[in-house]
């Protein structure tokens, strides 16, 4: 059983390489806009927007998506649009906890599955040396709250809740956990 992989993220490709899984990857545009209000709703909405877009071209696939948003009090930071916004998003996670939301979608040919996974992500406090030095870098221009946790971004963090794959952007239980819900079991077992 092959899966489509339906994601342009380094880091979502490594991860499920690392399962063993056979993959290939397809990508098509979304907004990612949602209007759900709840954010746990905006994650699994944005994945199942993904995997849909994918499906259009190819109804037949078993397709995955994955969707990662950081909600600091309820308010969701996306990917920082420039460094001076990566500072900002970086200057209000600080000396804070917040979380971080990935949905994930499974589209078979029969059905459409999501789920969301959530992880509390406590952040040290910060020298403004210290949030330069890691905008500087970069690293964290193209990911949500416009931090890494897996790079650089390792030396912000105080500590974690719950599953650190989640936080780098692909929930590996959740994800097996939705694809037996899927009928379609990630490691091939009988459920
Ligand atoms: C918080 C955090 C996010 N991220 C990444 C995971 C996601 O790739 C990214 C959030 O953006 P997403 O829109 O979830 O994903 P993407 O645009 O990178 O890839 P695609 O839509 O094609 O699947 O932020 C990290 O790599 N490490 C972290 O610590």
């Amino acid at each position: 059983m092959e899966w489509v992989l339906a994601s342009q993220s380094p880091r979502r490709r490594e991860l499920l390489s690392r399962l063993g899984v056979p993959f290939r990857i397809q990508v098509a545009h979304t907004d990612e806009v949602s209007l759900a209000t709840l954010p746990e709703e905006v994650a699994q909405d944005l994945s199942r927007q993904k995997a849909l877009a994918v499906r259009e071209q190819e109804p037949d696939a078993l397709i995955i998506a994955a969707d990662t948003i950081v909600v600091l009090d309820g308010e969701v930071l996306n990917k920082p649009v420039d460094r001076e916004e990566n500072r900002g998003f970086l200057s209000r996670l600080q000396g804070r906890e917040h979380q971080v939301m990935t949905g994930v979608t499974i589209s078979t040919p029969e059905s459409v599955f999501s789920g969301v996974e959530i992880t509390r992500v406590k952040f040290r406090e910060l020298t403004q040396q210290e949030i330069d030095w890691y905008v500087r870098s970069g690293e964290g221009l193209d990911k949500a709250g416009g931090y890494g946790i897996q790079e650089l971004g390792a030396l912000l963090i105080e500590g974690i809740h719950g599953d650190y794959f989640n936080v780098v952007g692909l929930p590996l239980v959740r994800l097996l956990m939705v694809s037996r819900a899927a009928g379609v079991p990630l490691l091939g077992e009988h459920v």
